[in-house]
């Protein structure tokens, strides 16, 4: 695990001392868009862009599935980078296919020679001008729900006018205490950031619940972005953030409405494609050897996310 300073690679581990011992991420250093039509910088074109995702990361999760559900596949390649990301940070077991890049920071370097910065999954790349759009995950899934529409004739839409305000205050909410918040949990370098984590995160776990038993997703009938957000985070959570991340108060399997909600998404087949659970519990317990030094990978825990949901009845 590292960071490139001036476009050298440095392998360091989060400095936690400057913020009592909390884990703060760095906000994304990408920020392009890609859009429809002429004279953009970055248009939406079949073949352009590329994907490099980790299957382990939530955040690339999240484009992953967007992509499928959006009938992407065809217009956007990916390539995925090994789960273990050790001393060079993420790193591609057989070379990636546009450069031969065996490290992710190569990408980086390549769009920016000089770039400062954590090296991140995802990024979205640019064939035609050579750069990297995006390492942002929340606004490459916005990209993918609308952008191309036209070049798929798919319009299946995540983020409806009418619900958008909805979303981004379930974004708001959850992003903060559940998808970092697990992060937050299990990077903590003091007892009372950690514990501060830990109450906030269950705290939101609690209050989703009760939301859920009454509403079939985050946002009423419609499955939206916000769903899809903290699916990849409550997929991981008994397999990887109870045990490594100390985030134990309870599992998702304890909580009734979460975990059918889950196991729905879950089995949409797009979605359940999009689902790596070797990768997902080698890339946690594996890399962060400052958590787990063994790097031994437990065998468990069996998770059951094939049987009935049981939420048709809900609207
Ligand atoms: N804001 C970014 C965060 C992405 C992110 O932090 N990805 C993690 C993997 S789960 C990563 O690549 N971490 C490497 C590092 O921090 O050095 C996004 O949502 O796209």
């Amino acid at each position: 695990m590292g960071k490139l300073v001036q476009g050298v690679w440095h392998d360091v581990w989060y400095d936690t001392k400057a913020s009592g011992g909390s884990f703060v991420r760095e906000d994304a250093g990408f920020r392009g868009w890609v859009e429809e039509g002429e004279g953009v910088e970055f248009a939406a074109e079949s073949g352009r862009y590329h994907l490099y995702v980790s299957l382990a990361c939530p955040w690339a999760h999240r484009t992953l599935i967007m992509r499928q559900l959006k009938g992407l596949e065809a217009h956007i390649d990916v390539s995925i980078v090994s789960p273990d990301m050790l001393s060079e940070g993420w790193e591609f077991t057989e070379s990636e296919p546009l450069f031969g890049a065996t490290r992710l920071h190569q990408i980086y370097t390549r769009a920016k020679l000089d770039y400062t910065g954590r090296v991140t999954v995802p990024v979205l790349w640019d064939k035609k001008t050579q750069t990297i759009v995006s390492n942002e995950s929340s606004e490459i899934i916005r990209m993918f729900n609308s952008a191309f529409n036209s070049i798929t004739g798919n319009d299946n839409d995540y983020y409806p006018l009418s619900l958008r305000n909805t979303i981004d205050e379930w974004n708001d909410y959850i992003y903060p205490n559940i998808n970092n918040g697990v992060y937050r949990c299990g990077f903590a370098t003091t007892q009372q950031a950690y514990e501060d984590a830990y109450h906030s995160l269950f705290e939101a776990l609690e209050k989703i619940e009760s939301h859920l038993r009454r509403s079939r997703y985050l946002a009423g009938s419609q499955i939206t972005e916000a769903d899809w957000r903290l699916f990849t985070t409550l997929i991981r959570f008994d397999a990887v953030y109870v045990g490594h991340f100390k985030c134990n108060k309870k599992r998702i399997a304890d909580y009734p409405a979460l975990n059918g909600y889950m196991k729905e998404l879950y089995q949409i087949e797009d979605v359940k494609q999009t689902t790596d659970f070797y990768h997902i519990k080698r890339h946690y317990y594996y890399s962060h050897t400052g958590i787990n030094p063994t790097q031994v990978v437990p065998l468990g825990p069996q998770l059951d996310l094939d049987s009935p949901h049981g939420r048709e009845s809900i609207v």
